[in-house]
């Protein structure tokens, strides 16, 4: 690995985590419940958002490399970094599960589920790793002309954060055309309703990784969710992914 690389990212790291923090987290917060995702604008530039593309070259930062075509989840290809990763991911991670957390812990409260979310994502890490889950799952995404992503959930075993972030790193209509965003809901007894988020480069997309409350008539119930993208139609389509859960 090119050390420069990351420390230039760290520099850069910074500016990132204050555009974090000073985002409107309560209309997040009102998204997430209302609609089962949000948009965080502008989370990385475009510097940012280039030194992050350019790391997948970088073979020796990654523990796997999949074609999505091989076992039937689209087409286009992925890599999972390996641990140690690199520092600008685990403090990108790290500040975004804070603001997280306390949205899981109510959303499993509102399901009824009995799980609930240590407040330091380190030691939701140590929950992982003690069951089990040890390998890790940010990752970044290349597409290509005539790729695209079945519709999915990332979940790598029993404990699984409800919410995942995106990171588009290329922008519409320069860099690639198509490869829409996509996220389908299930309501139970129901046929699926699908949005398309309107993401620009450095935008991050916040969303249900799996299922969340929604409030119905007679009370709430489970709405689960998936995610995936339309077909690229021209360009080079990259993004980063941040699963906050290890995988077995
Ligand atoms: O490329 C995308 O926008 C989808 C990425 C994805 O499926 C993920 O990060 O889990
Ligand atoms: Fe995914």
């Amino acid at each position: 690995m090119n050390m420069t690389t990351i420390s230039h990212s760290e520099v850069n790291l910074s500016k990132a985590v204050a555009r974090l923090e000073s985002a409107d987290w309560l209309g997040i917060e009102d998204s997430l419940d209302t609609r089962g995702f949000a948009i965080l604008p502008g989370l990385l530039d475009d510097g940012e958002c280039q030194r992050l593309g350019e790391l997948y070259a970088h073979r020796d930062l990654f523990r796997r490399h999949i074609e999505m075509a091989r076992h039937g989840f689209g087409s286009g290809e992925y890599r999972y970094f390996d641990y140690p990763l690199p520092r600008f991911i685990v403090e990108l991670r790290t500040a975004l599960y804070s603001r997280l957390v306390s949205i899981a812990n109510r959303w499993n409260e509102a399901m009824g589920l009995q799980r609930r979310y240590p407040q330091r994502h380190a030691d939701f890490l140590a929950e992982c790793h003690a069951a089990g889950q040890r390998r890790p799952t940010p990752l970044l995404l290349r597409y290509r002309a005539g790729d695209y992503n079945c519709l999915h959930q990332d979940l790598y075993g029993d404990l699984a954060f409800p919410l995942q972030v995106v990171i588009l790193l290329t922008q519409p209509g320069q860099e690639h055309e198509g490869g829409e965003f996509v996220l389908s809901e299930q309501r139970p007894r129901r046929q699926s309703r699908v949005d398309v988020l309107p993401l620009y480069r450095g935008d991050a997309a916040i969303l249900a990784s799996h299922h969340r409350p929604a409030q119905g008539a007679r009370g709430i119930y489970r709405v689960n969710t998936r995610h995936g993208v339309s077909e690229v139609q021209a360009g080079q389509r990259l993004t980063a992914g941040l699963i906050f859960h290890d995988a077995e």
